[in-house]
């Protein structure tokens, strides 16, 4: 396939490069094989070429390609409540409703349904991997990388693991540690065998639900679990003040600290919020190669702060962002990168150093933070990365200024599911809106 057009891609965190008028050539792996200037000589050649076998595919004028986006930080399960009881604190959110929805999730028809209407919607907001926490259950996380791998998406998932009866209601945590990591290295394996039976893109993560939920026995083996398998990490990290205490009542540790003891800080791992990081805990970080999903709507009900964006950048700490469904009401990326650059400004406000975010850095973690986050060559148009992509219209294109910068901030602003016309993962045509008004 060769996509005709303009289109933005990250060229730095302070900066998208606009590129009009290109030829974006896909090869039959759905990887970008090259990128033709109109100043190339051979465009016209590999235009009429591309017309010749049926392959080209116009953007129309006011429609601009951007790279697919990644969400690092997603509870599927939490579908059904998104946007529900987000006026409570952290602690009695998770025990009063979540935690009963997530039970339900045992339910497998239920959670082929939940999981269908939830990577419909990624993928018609423009997010073409999914960093996914599921539930504890074996055989719904299943369904959820089935339905993944049907639709398309490139999904990261992971069996939850909680089962510290301090933390956790008798109806929904693993039984003992031995089961939690069980049914941990069942997952690992079943998810070996789909991806070899359907060659869809998903991998298995080592998924603590964060400390409080889990025993030491736990964090320990699951630890353990990664490093045997090699795999990535996911877990939440200095969310609140409630789960900074709480590490240090139990350990006399900060809460990555703690989690680092266990082998759960890796270069494969990514840990969401880190609101009430410390400075040695981002130094950790960085030694570790840790990253982090930034959840900014999600921060602005359960954070007590803003996470400082611009600090773990300067010390090289990789971010990404997260919707955090449930946590946070949105599935839109768009609405993340939106929050992100409001939330920054209070930060601002609040502090003597550089806080604010521009459009350009919240795209840059949308596309590329989160791409490397996952090692994954995605997030970039160019050659030798994944043709995960995003056909989207300016809607105030008729109306306002043509200026590339100008458009590039009404497409982070504006952009809603209407204006996002096709989505593509590794080449596929995985969404298509264009029929509709
Ligand atoms: N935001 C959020 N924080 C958590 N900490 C432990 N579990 C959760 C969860 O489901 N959502």
């Amino acid at each position: 396939m060769v996509f005709e057009g303009n289109y933005f891609s990250s060229a730095t965190f302070d900066k998208a490069d606009f590129t009009p008028d290109s030829l974006i050539c896909v090869d039959q792996s759905g990887i970008i094989d090259r990128v033709v200037s109109a100043s190339d000589s051979d465009y016209q050649i590999v235009k009429q070429a591309a017309m010749d076998n049926d392959i080209l595919k116009q953007i129309p004028k006011g429609s601009y390609l951007l790279p697919g986006f990644t969400d690092l930080h997603i509870h599927a399960p939490q579908w059904p409540q998104a946007g529900l009881a987000l006026d409570k604190p952290l602690n009695e959110w998770l025990n009063t409703y979540t935690f009963p929805l997530e039970a339900k999730f045992k339910d497998l028809q239920y959670a082929k349904k939940v999981y269908q209407s939830l990577i419909k919607e990624l993928l018609a907001n423009g997010t073409t991997t999914g960093l996914f926490f599921g539930s504890v259950h074996t055989d719904a996380n299943l369904v959820l990388a089935k339905v993944c791998a049907k639709l398309g998406q490139r999904a990261f998932i992971g069996k939850v693991a909680m089962d510290n009866p301090d933390q956790t209601p008798d109806y929904y945590r693993d039984e003992s540690s031995q089961v939690a990591l069980e049914e941990t290295e069942t997952f690992i394996l079943k998810m070996q065998a789909l991806q070899e039976q359907t060659n869809a893109d998903i991998t298995s993560v080592i998924t603590p639900r964060f400390v409080p939920s889990c025993t030491d026995e736990t964090l320990q083996g699951l630890g353990d679990l990664a490093k045997k398998y090699d795999l990535p990490i996911q877990s939440h990290c200095s969310e609140s003040i409630w789960e900074d205490h709480y590490a240090t009542e139990r350990f006399n540790l900060r809460d990555a600290e703690v989690l680092n003891k266990f082998g759960l800080l890796t270069d494969k791992s990514v840990m969401a919020h880190g609101t009430q990081l410390s400075d040695s805990d981002l130094d950790l970080f960085e030694k570790t190669q840790t990253a982090i999903a930034h959840c900014p709507i999600s921060n602005a009900y359960f954070g007590n702060s803003v996470m400082r964006v611009h600090d773990a950048y300067q010390k090289n700490v990789k971010i990404g962002l997260g919707t955090d469904i449930s946590g946070g009401f949105s599935p839109s990326i768009y609405r993340n990168m939106q929050q992100a650059i409001m939330s920054s400004q209070m930060l601002q406000d609040s502090s003597q150093k550089p806080a604010r975010l521009s459009a350009s850095n919240v795209f840059y973690l949308a596309t590329i933070g989160g791409a490397n986050a996952l090692h994954i060559n995605s997030g970039q148009i160019k050659a030798g990365f994944k043709a995960d992509l995003q056909i989207v219209q300016d809607q105030y294109f008729e109306l306002s200024s043509n200026n590339s910068d100008e458009i590039f901030e009404r497409l982070v602003y504006h952009t809603n599911k209407e204006n996002i016309k096709q989505v593509y993962v590794a080449g596929n045509l995985v969404h298509d809106n264009r029929g509709e008004k």
